[in-house]
């Protein structure tokens, strides 16, 4: 049984993960330090886990472990609950996925939820599923929307209150972002709130309120394929009552099909709630607040990417995000309202930076040109920009450690060629409007793992890697901060001076989100390796770079035995 109590102090409890993101703030940080730098060396498998099947690939999963049970998603929309001890399966739920589904970089999934004896995801053909957490057997199963229009899911369920909060996925085939809340027990919808400006959120099967106000940011009809895919889940903060989801991508890519190029009649051009952080009521689903990372967005800076909860060191509540577009943002707890933000890669070349009220200052000559006809055949300018539209960071969650009070982003240098083309939304079908080719910018690396100080913005080291980073972050009280790169290396660092202490090779590339529990006095550290995700399949000549990389599905545990932590501390 998983408590609201469990969840809350998910954090401080070392000896479980129930949460995604370690705990409520997303911080990823572990208090335990039984490991640390003195006696990481030791550090050694215990037991590895293949996950199977004929088909392997994009694993991202963030394994949950409670009562000696460990729960893993898998690619394919699969599920499999795992003997902590032993290594040994005790169930596996396949959601044998209908042909047709329509998801939009690679079959991933990001993790399970777990609630009182449940446990959840999300599939490929965007349902969401229950399973009795002790036998695997289905207890509800229901479609969030319809995957023939080119909706999915991918990201790790949330739980607050006897909820389970979903997002979608989808905001390449112009749908509409929406976030869901259910009756954690039935499975039955509470309320809903898209995330796109003009449609009506509903509460309790009736309808509550207009999100934003009809086409005060949206030309014409364009709100009603607006995309704002929430493809990336949420949060919760206890602090301010409030859900906190990312909304993707304004669809279609081009710009100037949205009056984003160039705002004119009357609207802003804005296209809210896309590409922004938006606060919900978790009673009722209302926008509290919206913070827009990249308003008139025309590059696919999805807004989604995570927001994790800190206090600075003048003791403010705040909230940090590293957008795709390239800036990190410093966000005020209480409303969501701007604090700073500054570079977190080498080159952004779509903004000169960001105003004092949080908008960015655009370079328009580095926004993709206009289509001179929209409807006919003709292509636009093509444009060099940076980050590429993968991001200066994508999807793999960074880390905040308690230890050090710096940030951990995985992040890429990267630009792209970009152009607009015109286009017509047709059900079911990429609406984008745009090509791109993404490009390298250095010789020597894309990939770069860096620690960044949050309050002055500086790079305190850097970890640069040949292939992009695609894995999540973890940071521990040990002084460790651990990662995996695509090549296969699962990585632990020093936290303070970025120097690599240890790693192992896991047989194909880490894009999966470690985790560290205890167990009778033993630490415990968990990834799960298996290449793939957005990269290989948009990544243009970053993905010929890569392509030699094998695919796999293996979930490794390592443990720091008793009798070498004792060895080492008598070094
Ligand atoms: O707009 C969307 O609905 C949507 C969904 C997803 C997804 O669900 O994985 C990704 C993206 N966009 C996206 O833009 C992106 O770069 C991306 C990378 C990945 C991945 O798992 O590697 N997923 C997604």
């Amino acid at each position: 049984q998983v408590t609201d109590e469990d969840i809350a102090n998910d954090a401080m409890t070392t000896g479980d993960v129930v949460t995604n993101g370690m705990g409520r703030s997303l911080q990823r940080y572990s208090p335990l330090d039984t490991l640390n730098r003195n006696n990481i060396e030791y550090l050694v498998p215990a037991w590895a886990f293949a996950l199977g099947g004929e088909k392997q690939r994009g694993q991202e999963t963030q394994p949950l472990v409670h009562d000696g049970v460990m729960y893993i998603t898998g690619s394919y929309s699969r599920l499999y609950a795992i003997d902590v001890t032993t290594g040994e399966e005790l169930w596996q739920y396949d959601a044998r996925l209908p042909e047709g589904i329509l998801p939009c970089c690679d079959v991933v999934n990001r993790g399970a939820a777990l609630y009182g004896d449940k446990v959840y995801f999300g599939t490929l053909d965007a349902r969401l599923v229950a399973l009795d957490a002790k036998t695997g057997d289905v207890v509800w199963n229901k479609k969030i929307a319809d995957y023939k229009e080119g909706y999915s899911y991918t990201a790790a369920p949330l739980i607050h209150d006897g909820l389970i909060i979903t997002g979608n996925s989808g905001g390449e085939f112009g749908i509409v972002g929406e976030v869901q809340a259910r009756d954690a027990e039935t499975g039955e919808m509470v309320w809903t709130r898209p995330m796109i400006e003009g449609h009506m959120g509903t509460l309790n099967g009736e309808e509550s309120t207009m999100t934003g106000t009809l086409n005060a940011t949206w030309p014409g009809d364009m709100w009603k394929t607006g995309g704002g895919a929430t493809w990336l889940g949420g949060s919760y903060d206890a602090e301010t009552d409030t859900l906190v989801f990312g909304a993707g991508n304004p669809a279609p890519w081009n710009s100037w099909l949205r009056n984003a190029g160039e705002p004119v009649d009357g609207n802003t051009g804005d296209n809210l709630y896309a590409a922004s952080r938006v606060g919900l009521d978790p009673a009722t689903g209302e926008i509290k607040w919206h913070f827009q990372t990249t308003p008139r967005e025309g590059w696919d800076f999805d807004g989604v990417n995570e927001v994790v909860g800190f206090t600075d060191a003048d003791g403010h509540k705040r909230y940090g995000t590293a957008d795709r577009n390239g800036f990190f943002y410093v966000l005020d707890r209480a409303d969501g309202g701007f604090v700073d933000a500054f570079p977190f890669v080498k080159d952004i070349t779509w903004a000169e930076g960001i105003d004092d009220t949080g908008r960015p200052i655009f370079v328009e000559a580095n926004r993709p040109g206009r289509p001179a006809e929209l409807t006919g055949e003709a292509k636009g300018e093509t444009i060099f920009a940076a980050p590429s539209f993968l991001g200066g960071k994508n999807w793999m969650p960074m880390s905040y450690s308690e230890n050090t009070g710096l940030f951990y982003v995985p992040s890429n240098e990267w630009g792209m060629d970009m152009w607009n083309e015109p286009v017509t939304y047709k059900k079911g079908a990429a609406y984008m409007g745009a090509g791109f080719t993404i490009k390298p910018l250095y010789e020597d690396h894309i990939g770069s793992l860096k620690a960044i100080d949050p309050a002055t913005g500086e790079w305190v080291w850097e970890f640069k890697n040949d292939a992009p980073l695609w894995g999540g972050v973890m940071s521990t009280a040990g002084g460790l901060v651990f990662t995996g790169t695509p090549e296969g290396k699962f990585i632990a660092f020093d936290d303070a001076t970025g120097e690599e202490l240890w790693s192992f090779q896991t047989g194909s590339g880490v894009v999966g989100q470690p985790i560290t529990w205890e167990q009778d006095g033993e630490q415990f550290v968990s990834v799960i390796s298996g290449w793939g995700g957005a990269v290989p399949l948009w990544g243009g000549e970053v993905a010929k770079k890569v392509n030699f990389l094998n695919q796999g599905a293996t979930l490794w545990t390592f443990k720091l035995p008793k009798a070498l932590a004792e060895l080492a501390a008598a070094e």
